[in-house]
């Protein structure tokens, strides 16, 4: 028996126009989770939504909101993203080595689950001070493009930060986010990912939920060879 997994469309690559219906629509298909990914224009060079966006989705869904924070300043966003109903709240270790500590403790009190990213070109000996902290966060992303756009190329060097991390923490929920369909889970799932981020490759399918079961079968296929 292996971690759960959890299937988590990117709403980045949906009809922002529609958000309520594009969410139920995932839902209805299979998603355990919708990955909300908030863009400040300045951590990378786009922008997206905000915890409005959250709020406003909010009242058409009781369902997991995965918010992965691409912000330089994420402690401004706990607040307003707790109050909005964001469920779980991933920040980068890139813009967080002075405050960690508090970022989680502050989150947690908001009754979110924090999480940590890293970009491709972070070391992954950075997140392990938050994984074995007092006060841990409950999941690490492992950005598996450059973030800041859906729709890039997966980056297989990635995985190796992967397979460390499950080594290292056999129940921790390892994310990845970028690139991922069904040329590339298996390699992500053999890896060790259990949380897997789909934007491009759900959005774009004809029949989306055949993806997303897809998905999750790479996922558990790989928990029992293991
Ligand atoms: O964080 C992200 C980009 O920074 C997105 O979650 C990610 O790119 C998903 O899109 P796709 O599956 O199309 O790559
Ligand atoms: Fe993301």
């Amino acid at each position: 028996m292996g971690i759960a997994a959890k299937i988590a469309p990117s709403m980045l690559s949906s009809d922002f126009a529609n958000l309520a219906s594009e969410a139920k629509r995932m839902l209805s298909l299979g998603a355990d989770w919708l990955h909300m990914d908030i863009m400040d224009g300045h951590f990378v060079p786009n922008l997206t939504i905000g915890a409005p966006v959250i709020e406003s989705l909010r009242k058409h869904t009781t369902a997991y909101l995965d918010c992965h924070l691409m912000v330089t300043n994420p402690l401004d966003y706990v607040d307003p993203m707790g109050k909005a109903g964001a469920s779980g709240f991933t920040f980068h270790v890139e813009v967080s080595k002075e405050n960690w500590q508090e970022l989680v403790q502050k989150i947690k009190a908001k009754g979110m689950r924090p999480g940590v990213a890293l970009k491709p070109g972070t070391p992954i000996e950075e997140v392990y001070p938050l994984v074995e902290g007092e006060n841990p966060v409950e999941m690490v992303l492992v950005m598996t493009v450059e973030p800041g756009f859906g729709g890039q190329k997966f980056m297989p060097e990635t995985m190796e930060k992967v397979r460390v991390l499950r080594k290292k923490y056999p129940s921790l929920d390892i994310e990845v986010d970028g690139g991922l369909g069904p040329s590339t889970i298996d390699v992500a799932a053999s890896a060790g990912a259990n949380c897997i981020v789909a934007g491009s490759s759900v959005f774009g399918a004809s029949e989306p939920g055949q993806v997303i079961s897809l998905l999750r079968k790479s996922v558990q296929g790989a928990q029992q060879n293991n």
